[in-house]
């Protein structure tokens, strides 16, 4: 942090009357060691600096779009842009700015957009008032504003999201040729979908076309959130578009102009503060920064490409039978394991990673038959659909909010769902007679994740302590503590696939295990194999503490 906002008195920020120096950085580090917080704050106060200091002539009467944000952030996903912009939020207290995330569910973009401006007339809301709301929450899935001019200091949303709101929903079908245009969305592979970064947006067409309404002249910092999938070879055409996009807005000439060159070989000096993130540097992010970002200080843990240190690797060994029974059993292991040092029904959670999005439902369908409540999450979940990270809730981890349902929820490290409590809320004016008085408790807002108080029992009978996903989650979201095992049932992509699952467990110094699945018989046939496993997974763990001088 130190090293991102040395100075933090106001004539080292002054803007627009001194050229500042724009500067780029690389902050990895191992998972779950905070690289979020360790950009946010200096972040925010950067730009609250920047805003003291701005003079006079900086209106923002002549801005030509509705929405002009002086930072971004970019992330893979639409889960984690949403748990980022909610963080930042959280983060805030005395000095308020205002933060908005862009991102949206895979819905079609067209009857989502009837919907919230429809949603939003009927509630006689204007922009101001759209823009206090969580726009990334369940309130509305869509970003969507009226003419009124409204400033905005943070934005945060996936590059494809951020570019179609820039440039305008259908602008990749004015590129020549099959351009950006979604090739291959029956594509299986999980690992595949996300890599490709593209957000698939059905029913964008050339009549849902505007110009965007995204203004970029006065981006001051852009965050690239998990560089190295953004930078990955098939992610990193958008994420540059963006970024040259930003440069061209702030009168600079960029250095981008061919969007399908991966060989640039010339320095990229953009005119804004630029961070990177990562927990791993493959050798595409390295190439790319080396080529194109050579004066990027480069800030880097010893813990990069290691396992957090209090993460244990356990592996199980298939039996021969039925592949999920023995998941089941291991899960009912760990049940029982908690009984001895848990209070009675707190039960940990578990998270099961799978490569493809069929095992996930199969899995999940197996272990619901077995009484196991489960939540499975794929690219293509319906839950995914409702705009929000509600289909996340009961693993994020708990944002700080306010007020004592929020504490009460928090004592259970739980987020319950808002349907779940409506449900709830319902049966109980219903069993117990009349309605429920009162305040109506908590509504979401900017952070909020409380809801109405449940009777513990009911509550625990009620949920999931299971998720079954794929890669799609195990890009920088922050899972609760009580995730304290990580199942890996299917070989990962590569190493830094393997880092970046297990990761979700043993975060910020909470202790976790990541359980491998597979054959790792000590002699005879396979015996090598499991060697080799056993060793790759070996040296991120021998690796982990540095050794004595
Ligand atoms: N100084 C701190 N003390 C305790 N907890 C912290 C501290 N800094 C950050 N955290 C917590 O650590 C958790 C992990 O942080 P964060 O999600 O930023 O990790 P990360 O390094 O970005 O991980 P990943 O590489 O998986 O994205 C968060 O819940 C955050 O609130």
């Amino acid at each position: 942090m130190k090293q991102i906002l040395p100075h933090s008195d106001r004539s080292s920020l002054k803007y627009p009357g001194s050229e500042p120096q724009w500067k780029q950085w690389l902050l990895a580090s191992e998972t779950g060691s905070g690289k979020s917080i360790a950009y946010l704050l200096p972040l925010l106060q950067s730009l609250k600096l920047t805003e003291l200091n701005a003079s006079s002539s900086r209106t923002r009467a002549n801005d030509k779009k509705e929405v002009n944000p002086r930072a971004l952030i970019l992330a893979p996903t639409h889960e984690l842009a949403r748990q980022l912009s909610m963080f930042a939020k959280a983060l805030q207290h005395e000095i308020k700015m205002r933060i908005m995330c862009a991102s949206r569910a895979n819905t079609a973009s067209s009857g989502q957009e009837k919907f919230s401006r429809s949603h939003a007339r009927e509630r006689g809301l204007r922009a101001s008032e759209m823009s206090s709301m969580d726009l990334s929450g369940s309130d509305s899935g869509e970003f969507e504003l009226s003419r009124n001019y409204h400033p905005v200091d943070v934005l945060v949303g996936t590059p494809m999201k951020l570019l179609e709101m820039v440039r305008g929903r259908g602008w990749e079908k004015d590129e020549d040729g099959p351009g950006l245009a979604p090739a291959s969305d029956e594509v299986e592979d999980e690992n595949r979908k996300l890599r490709r970064g593209r957000d698939k947006i059905p029913g964008v067409s050339n009549k849902a076309k505007n110009e965007g309404f995204i203004g970029l002249e006065h981006i001051e910092w852009v965050i690239v959130d998990e560089a190295d999938v953004l930078f990955d070879p098939d992610f990193q055409e958008t994420t540059r578009m963006l970024l040259s996009d930003i440069s061209v807005a702030r009168s600079s000439s960029s250095s981008f102009n061919n969007i399908s060159s991966s060989d640039c070989s010339a320095s990229t000096t953009h005119p804004f503060n630029l961070i990177f993130t990562s927990a791993t540097i493959p050798t595409s992010l390295h190439n790319y920064i080396a080529q194109n970002h050579p004066d990027m200080q480069r800030l880097v843990s010893p813990g990069v490409h290691k396992l957090p240190k209090d993460l244990k690797v356990e592996y199980v060994d298939w039996t021969g039978g039925n592949r999920m029974a023995d998941i089941e059993k291991r899960i009912r292991q760990v049940w029982a394991e908690d009984s001895s040092t848990i209070p009675k029904g707190n039960l940990s959670q578990v998270l099961i990673f799978c490569n493809k999005s069929n095992k996930v439902q199969v899995l999940g369908e197996y272990l619901e038959s077995k009484k196991i409540k489960t939540v499975s999450v794929t690219s293509t979940s319906g839950t995914r659909a409702r705009g929000s990270n509600r289909h996340l809730s009961g693993f994020l981890k708990t944002l700080p909010g306010k007020g004592p349902e929020v504490e009460q929820i928090e004592k259970r490290e739980i987020i319950w769902d808002n349907e779940e409590a409506d449900q709830h809320q319902t049966a109980s004016s219903t069993s117990s007679g009349p309605a429920v008085s009162g305040p109506r408790v908590l509504k979401p807002t900017t952070t909020s994740v409380g809801y109405p108080p449940m009777p513990l029992s009911q509550f625990k009978e009620q949920t999931p302590r299971v998720m079954i996903t794929t890669s799609l989650l195990s890009r920088g979201l922050d899972f609760s503590p009580t995730i304290k095992h990580v199942f890996i049932v299917d070989e990962p992509r590569n190493v830094l696939d393997f880092l970046h699952r297990a990761g979700r467990s043993g975060r910020a110094g909470h202790k976790g295990r990541v359980v491998v699945f597979g054959k790792f018989p000590d002699s005879g046939r396979g015996a090598g194999r499991s060697r080799e496993v056993k060793k790759r997974v070996g040296e991120l763990i021998s690796r982990r503490r540095p050794t004595a001088p």
